[in-house]
């Protein structure tokens, strides 16, 4: 039992800070380590016993039978390999354990074991009890380091864990089962969290065991022609390591370990599935097809967004995958000839995958108290765990002396200011009738909101410059008590308000997190006033999901955007806060504008969107679902605000209703720098609002038509359908039988040209264009090339058809046919009746 393990208690409220901390010899970011695991060859598995396809060369490096030519190999460069022969022990201690000690800096890290289904990714990840996989040996591991840091007096740690599935796309809790599927949210510094997941706390390795194994029972399994115990969902095990200072400043670290074992990708004409089985694998293959787009993007170094909200698993890898963890992948292969593509294409995915570098940062939570509370937590001496006792005339100088440079800041009048601020803007944003308040009474509550503002900016500024004495200071000590003299952290460097807002947390009077709630009321009105005074100048972002471009500001003031969240009852501390009005829209082309009904004037309100959406709305702090209530639609050019109005409005909340801008107008398409970012560009600040919009229109294989086109392959690309392999041993080839009995499978590196070609993935396309190609095809029928322009066309006529019916893929390309047929005819044509004139002028002179 590990003594200093503490309850865990966990506080939205409270504020973190990351603190970009350099990864080994000063590196800030850490590539995606990945590790092969070749599992034993099983001769049950191989019905013509074939040998195997693939074997290692060294502990880097594999090679497996080139299906092209079978007198070659292809040879695999990994940062681990690991053979048949290899126990979990040494998987676990050359591949994982590595990676644990960063959990006990405040750094998370992921372990996840990809591979098809029957390749061993449960065997490496589970275990059994005689060979426990990495899951046990890694949270064995973990009380181990915890022990050991025991000695190290000064830090107190609770250790927590979460564990769920992700079974046909649904978020389900193993530790306390029921069918709910929970949301998956992400706070306003991008960790990801899921709002009702269980988080047990746990004091030793057997308490693991009680809550782990049953638990694991309650996963999904299921037996298919491939394995006896397929895991039909991905499994996701977070361990949550916090590290709580026992004397001021109290700095809490927070690490997470996510260890998953992911549902292998399934090609069913092998698995033999059907029903549910087949619906399952579905959401298996289409899941794991978002992660390889996801791997895809990143690689690829220029998307604009990185598809993670395309599927529950890649959104929950987020902060593994170019997120802010040390990772780890084991891809599990299998040796038998009958995985042979299978095995190929994890390679390749693999390969791609340990392209991707990470940026790890320390997560360092730092409570700030009002100044009563930590007065009387400073004057409560070393331990910082004592109960707050009366409160002493000298408190303040104490505090003074108290070797505290950000003294000042906490001055008498400040907390004061901070309430009145709170409570003039929740009075604002919460009246819902603009009659409540008169013109006069709203006048001085925005003269006195700006002054205090002021007044609050002051103590920003004094604060920053307070802190970075307390940097300069502190970083001549080994351990400083906050690392803000390190890099600032590469998702805020380009948020002032933010770094400002970090900077003003840090103080001198902090609290642990194991204080009771309502101690942390004026921390978080503290960070409410910051931010609402963000939002009031800022319309809240709404992003649609899968769409990536932003509408001109123009069209965004003109769109009778009108939220109105109601969290009163659900989440006390978001009260008032979720109103807003405008908004920022985000869409992929501007074609897809227009093809959806998002600015045709009837249909932009958020309430009329919801037929075409499913609208998620939540507290961007701590990931609270909001209602959204229908708004009262103003009369056009009657109750209009000014767009100059705007901010006025928004504090007030008064609705913009005002018509909506006619169909032409072109939005904006905004790019980013960053490859990685998945947040449009123009939202520098984000409000506390978060609204996602996630397309309900899907096709009937449950694919967005919006969808992101192909990526090119990293590697090397899959091998084709119809193609020999050839098999060393028995020296001969079989044409086609095995490669056209194994398609592409969800992971495949061209997707989207393979499998889903047939599939409308596109997002809605321009029509126009399309008919040109008509009108270019009726132009080139004159031309005397007559079987070639007649064929473009009918591909012409075709194109409008498929056009006609939905189908706006394969208009395109039909469409792409004809134009290219029909200038081929024009062209062609031409030279043709130039020949011809040529050819007579000679004739007529001879
Ligand atoms: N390294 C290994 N040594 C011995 N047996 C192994 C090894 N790897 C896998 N196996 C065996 O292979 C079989 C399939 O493994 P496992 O269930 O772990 O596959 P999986 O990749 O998790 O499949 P699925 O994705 O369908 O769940 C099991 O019987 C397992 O015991």
């Amino acid at each position: 039992m590990l003594s200093n393990v503490r309850p865990f208690v966990w506080r939205s409220s409270d504020m973190a800070q990351r603190v970009a901390v350099p990864d080994g010899a000063n590196k800030k970011t850490s590539r995606v380590r990945v590790a092969v695991r070749l599992r034993p060859y099983m001769d049950n598995q191989d019905e013509k016993d074939l040998g195997p396809c693939v074997r290692g060369l060294d502990s880097q490096n594999l090679e497996i039978i080139n299906w092209r030519n079978a007198t070659e190999t292809v040879k695999y460069h990994f940062d681990a390999f690991h053979g048949e022969q290899t126990t979990q022990q040494e998987v676990f201690l050359s591949s994982v354990k590595p990676i644990l000690p960063h959990i006990l800096k405040g750094q998370n890290a992921s372990v996840f074991a990809y591979g098809p289904t029957g390749a061993g990714k449960t065997h490496t990840m589970m275990g059994s009890s005689d060979q426990p996989g990495v899951i046990p040996r890694a949270v064995g591991e973990v009380f181990k380091l915890v022990k050991a840091k025991d000695e190290d007096e000064g830090w107190d740690y609770s250790i927590g864990m979460s564990y769920l599935e992700i079974y046909n796309e649904k978020v389900l809790d193993l530790l306390s089962p029921s069918s709910q599927d929970l949301p998956i949210r992400e706070d306003k510094d991008k960790n990801i969290l899921i709002p009702g997941l269980t988080l047990t706390t746990i004091s030793s390795f057997s308490e693991f065991d009680k809550h782990f194994v049953p638990a694991s029972l309650n996963r999904t399994t299921a037996s298919t022609k491939l394995n006896q115990r397929s895991s039909r969902s991905h499994a996701v095990l977070l361990i949550k390591v916090v590290r709580t200072q026992r004397v001021l400043p109290h700095r809490q670290l927070t690490g997470k370990l996510y260890l998953i074992d992911l549902a292998g990708s399934e090609d069913n004409r092998r698995t033999g599935n059907q029903g549910i089985r087949l619906k399952e694998s579905g959401a298996i293959n289409l899941s794991l097809f978002t992660l390889s787009k996801v791997v895809d993007s990143l690689n690829s170094g220029t998307a604009v967004r990185v598809p993670y909200r395309d599927s529950k698993l890649t959104r929950l890898l987020q902060d593994s995958l170019g997120g802010s963890a040390h990772s780890v992948m084991i891809t599990n292969i299998a040796p038998e000839y009958k995985y042979y593509f299978d095995t190929f294409n994890a390679l390749n995915f693999a390969s791609k995958s340990k392209l991707i570098v990470n940026k790890p940062f320390t997560c360092e939570t730092v409570a700030v108290l009002p100044v009563k509370r930590a007065k009387e937590d400073h004057k409560a001496g070393v331990s910082g765990t004592e109960p707050p006792k009366k409160r002493h005339k000298g408190d303040r100088k104490t505090e003074q002396d108290g070797s505290s440079p950000c003294a000042d800041f906490h001055s008498p009048s400040e907390p004061s200011v901070m309430d009145r601020l709170v409570a003039l803007e929740k009075l604002m944003m919460n009246c819902q009738d603009k009659d409540k308040l008169s013109m006069l009474s709203v006048a001085q509550s925005r003269k006195e909101i700006q002054e205090l503002k002021e007044k609050h900016r002051e103590f920003e500024s004094k604060a920053m410059l307070f802190s970075r004495l307390a940097g300069e200071k502190s970083s001549a000590k080994p351990e400083p008590a906050f690392s803000n003299n390190n890099a600032p952290l590469q998702r805020k460097q380009s948020n002032a308000t933010n770094a400002k807002k970090q900077q003003a947390v840090v103080q001198p009077l902090q609290v642990s997190q194991f204080q009771p709630l309502q101690q942390l009321a004026v921390v978080k009105k503290q960070s409410v006033c910051v931010k609402k005074e963000r939002k009031i100048s800022d319309p809240v972002e709404v992003s649609i999901q899968a769409l990536t471009a932003v509408l001109s500001l123009t069209q965004l003031q003109n769109c009778k955007h009108q939220i109105q969240a109601d969290v009163a009852g659900k989440h006390p501390e978001c009260h008032g806060k979720v109103n807003t009005t405008g908004a920022t829209i985000v869409s992929k082309e501007p074609s897809s504008i227009h093809a959806m009904p998002l600015y045709s004037p009837c249909h932009c309100d958020l309430m009329e969107l919801s037929c075409y959406f499913n609208i998620e709305i939540y507290c961007g702090t701590c990931g609270m679902d909001v209602n959204i209530m229908p708004a009262p639609a103003l009369q056009p050019g009657k109750d209009q605000p000014s767009l100059l109005d705007q901010e006025d409005t928004l504090s007030s909340q008064a609705p913009i209703s005002v018509p909506c801008p006619p169909l032409g107008d072109e939005p904006v398409i905004h790019s980013s720098s960053s490859p990685v970012s998945t947040q449009p560009p123009r939202s520098k600040s984000k409000g506390e609002l978060v609204i996602v919009i996630n397309e309900k229109l899907k096709n009937s294989n449950g694919i967005h038509p919006t969808s992101t086109e192909s990526t090119s392959p990293v590697i090397c690309s899959p091998p084709r359908r119809q193609h020999s392999i050839s098999y060393p041993h028995h020296n001969k080839s079989r044409k086609g039988s095995r490669a056209s009995s194994i398609g592409y499978t969800a992971f495949s590196p061209r997707p989207s040209i393979s499998r889903h070609s047939s599939i409308a993935t596109n997002p809605p396309l321009d029509r126009t264009k399309i008919k040109d190609y008509l009108f270019l095809s009726v132009l080139a029928c004159f031309c005397p090339v007559w079987p070639i322009n007649i064929v473009g066309f009918v591909y012409s006529i075709m194109s409008k058809n498929s056009l006609e019916q939905g189908n706006l893929d394969g208009a395109v390309r039909l469409g792409r046919v004809a134009k290219m047929l029909s200038l081929v005819s024009l062209v062609g044509g031409t030279i043709i009746i130039i020949a011809c004139i040529v050819n007579l002028a000679i004739n007529v002179k001879t």
